[in-house]
């Protein structure tokens, strides 16, 4: 256990039989568990932009800024205490909102420019 391993590919140690094959199995079959959540999430993301979007072209026809900064400290704050409640590092919460916000904002940036070059 001591020996410091850069990778395994658990799929030739789920074939090799040999005393490790039980458990490269087992992490196969969980894995099968995280494709469907990332499956949802990427669902989800792709449903959050949409909406966002939505507000990106209200705020290019408005004039308003892409951030609102105000908005998002309430949205970090909030989504730091749902993932406390869920036993999730709230630095990974943190983290996910900062990415999608930025992205919304650079779709919200683009379409400001394309009402501005009307
Ligand atoms: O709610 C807004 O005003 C948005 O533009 C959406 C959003 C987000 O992705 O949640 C993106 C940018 C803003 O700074 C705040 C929030």
């Amino acid at each position: 256990m001591s020996d410091a391993k850069m990778e395994t590919v658990i799929d030739d140690q789920a074939q090799s039989g040999g005393p490790q094959s039980q458990a490269a199995r087992q992490v196969e079959e969980l894995r099968a568990d995280v494709d469907t959540i990332d499956a949802a999430i990427v669902a989800m993301m792709a449903e959050r932009f949409r909406v966002t979007h939505r507000i990106g072209l209200l705020k290019a026809q408005a004039g308003f800024a892409s951030a609102d900064m105000h908005r998002e400290s309430a949205q970090i704050a909030a989504l730091r205490d749902k993932a406390d409640d869920y036993g999730l590092d709230p630095d990974l919460a943190e983290a996910y909102l900062h990415l999608v916000a930025d992205a919304a904002k650079r779709d919200h940036e683009r379409l400001a420019s394309q009402a501005n070059s009307r």
